[in-house]
């Protein structure tokens, strides 16, 4: 049965369990704040110091050595030093043989070293049991008992019996330690607090180069083609109107850009005849950030819907309602109602808001305290079911948008068609990709694959012939 401690209440230790010494080299922040936690935890905490009698601010109940003499306190040491000043650990090599060394640390930049600092400190002191613990922690989060955000603790270490102890100590802060095996992970352990925002970055990358790219293509085709052509000045369109062709446009391409991996994953599945084979790194990743991929989408189409509602209160728009009310008076010709037009109208604004609605309802599943409330197939429902309507919707609100226009020649400007007619590819390449998937013969072959069938194998064919109804 492991102590958990309770964040904020101090401990009462049980006075007929003997307390366990833990040793922490180095007297700095985290030194400080982590021997405060196991103080606070029911530890017995040795600090070993450089200088014991100058050490200032140490957590009260905490009894401050020099490191040799801390270190014969103790079989388990949480060495809160910085890389660069590990060496005086040879001149320790005697007292810490056979001990536990625990590293924190962490660098500056990613592999900023040939090998990770937990490997160096098992070459310097080779008697000992290092293992890698406690380096996504921060000092402030332990002092100040604030550790919600992150109480993963990841682990690791060649010896199973120190890295199983380290795990218990991180228990009984409160904290959750994940094995990551051998102390090779450590590499990989270090480089996790230097990541910033790594599941964002493709969709930050692809969000802005598809922004730019369109931003340029639609000035080109509405501010210096019409400058060109007839010297009109319509520089202004480059405040709302080219923005909200843009922004609409980006947040369709990424919405299929969420859908496309699935669809690759499975032609690469049907086409190996196996579900046993990795994906390339690629996909891989591709498939591991559709979630902020899917919420940089929602960010953009928020902003289409309120670039949308500004619309009638536009100078522009409204100086040109106006002149053609105007214009039409004095010709003294009316403009018959199109009942044709107003379908059109109203198909492509109800197709945008429905799609829109579903949007928001992807966003939301997607907040943790409600995708804890849903099991795994309700989510899959929504997310892959609602998904693709959603995606389908949205294409559908952009292809009625371009309506009966929409393979004029007149739109053609330099031979460049509409943006939106660009925007169109991907999704309804995706949306035909998946109508084929989705057809009897190849769902048959997909379902059986993922349940563990595979072409070539034999054992698969055997297993087959003993049970035909897979
Ligand atoms: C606003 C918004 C919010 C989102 N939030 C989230 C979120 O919180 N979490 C999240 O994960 N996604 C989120 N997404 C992304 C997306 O909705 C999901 O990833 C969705 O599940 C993708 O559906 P899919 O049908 O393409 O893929 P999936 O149903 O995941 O299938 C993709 C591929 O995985 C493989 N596969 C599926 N099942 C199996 C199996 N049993 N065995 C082997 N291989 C299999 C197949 O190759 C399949 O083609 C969000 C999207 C948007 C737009
Ligand atoms: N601060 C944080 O939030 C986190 C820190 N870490 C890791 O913990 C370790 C310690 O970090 P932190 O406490 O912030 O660092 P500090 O600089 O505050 O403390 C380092 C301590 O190392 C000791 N030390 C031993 N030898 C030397 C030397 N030659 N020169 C200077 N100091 C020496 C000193 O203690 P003394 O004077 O008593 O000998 C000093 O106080 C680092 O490896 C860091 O990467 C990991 C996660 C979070
Ligand atoms: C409340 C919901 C929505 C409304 C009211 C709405 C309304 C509109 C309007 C009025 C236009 C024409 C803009 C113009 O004339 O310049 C338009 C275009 C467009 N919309 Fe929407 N929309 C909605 C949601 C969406 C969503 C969710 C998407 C996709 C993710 C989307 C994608 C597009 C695209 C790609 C265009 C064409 C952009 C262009 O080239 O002009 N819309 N929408
Ligand atoms: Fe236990």
């Amino acid at each position: 049965m492991e102590k958990t401690c309770a964040d904020a209440l101090p401990l009462t230790v049980n006075s007929s369990e003997k307390q366990e010494t833990v040793c922490i080299f180095g007297t700095g922040d985290f030194g400080k704040s982590f021997g405060f936690k196991m103080l606070q935890c029911g530890y017995s905490v040795v600090l070993g110091s450089r200088n014991p009698q100058m050490s200032s601010l140490l957590p009260r109940g905490a009894e401050v050595l020099s490191y040799s003499q801390a270190a014969s306190k103790s079989d388990i040491i949480i060495l809160a030093i910085h890389r660069e000043h590990y060496d005086f650990l040879t001149e320790l090599v005697d007292p810490l043989n056979g001990k536990i060394l625990v590293d924190v640390s962490n660098n500056r930049k990613i592999n900023q070293y040939p090998e990770s600092n937990a490997e160096y400190l098992a070459q310097l002191v080779p008697g000992a049991h290092v293992v890698k613990a406690f380096n996504t922690i921060s000092a402030w989060a332990l002092q100040s008992g604030t550790l919600d955000a992150s109480r993963q603790v990841f682990v690791c270490g060649n010896d199973s019996k120190a890295k199983h102890r380290v795990m218990d100590i991180a228990r009984t802060l409160g904290l959750t330690p994940l094995d990551q095996g051998s102390l090779v992970a450590a590499n990989e352990i270090e480089n996790y607090p230097l990541q910033l925002f790594p599941m964002w970055r493709l969709p930050f990358y692809l969000c802005s180069v598809l922004c730019a790219f369109f931003f340029v293509y639609c000035a080109i085709r509405e501010v210096i083609y019409p400058y060109v052509n007839g010297k009109t000045d319509t520089t202004f369109r480059l405040a709302i109107s080219i923005p909200n062709r843009v922004f609409p446009i980006t947040a369709l391409v990424l919405l299929a850009l969420v859908y496309l991996p699935g669809v690759l994953a499975a032609i690469l599945q049907l086409y190996r005849g196996t579900k046993y084979r990795r994906f390339p790194n690629w996909l891989d990743h591709w498939m591991l950030c559709r979630k902020q991929l899917g919420l940089v989408a929602l960010g953009f189409a928020f902003l289409h819907v309120i670039y949308t509602l500004v619309i009638p209160i536009r100078y522009y728009v409204r100086w040109r309602l106006r002149n053609a009310t105007v214009t039409q008076a004095l010709a003294n010709k009316d403009n018959p109602f199109s009942t044709s037009t107003a379908w059109l109208n109203d198909s492509y604004l109800a197709l945008g808001i429905l799609g829109f609605f579903l949007f928001l309802l992807l966003g939301i599943t997607s907040l943790p305290s409600v995708s804890n409330m849903v099991n795994w197939r309700e989510f899959r429902f929504v997310q892959s079911k609602l998904g693709y309507l959603t995606l389908v919707l949205c294409t559908a609100h952009t292809l009625v948008y371009g309506g009966k226009k929409f393979l004029s020649p007149g739109i053609l400007r330099w031979s460049l068609p509409s943006a939106y007619i660009l925007a169109l590819i991907i999704p309804c390449t995706v949306l035909v990709m998946k109508l084929i998937l989705i057809m009897p013969c190849v769902d048959k072959t997909l379902t059986r694959i993922r349940q563990g069938w595979e072409r070539d194998s034999q054992y698969s064919k055997s297993a087959l012939n003993g049970k035909s109804d897979i």
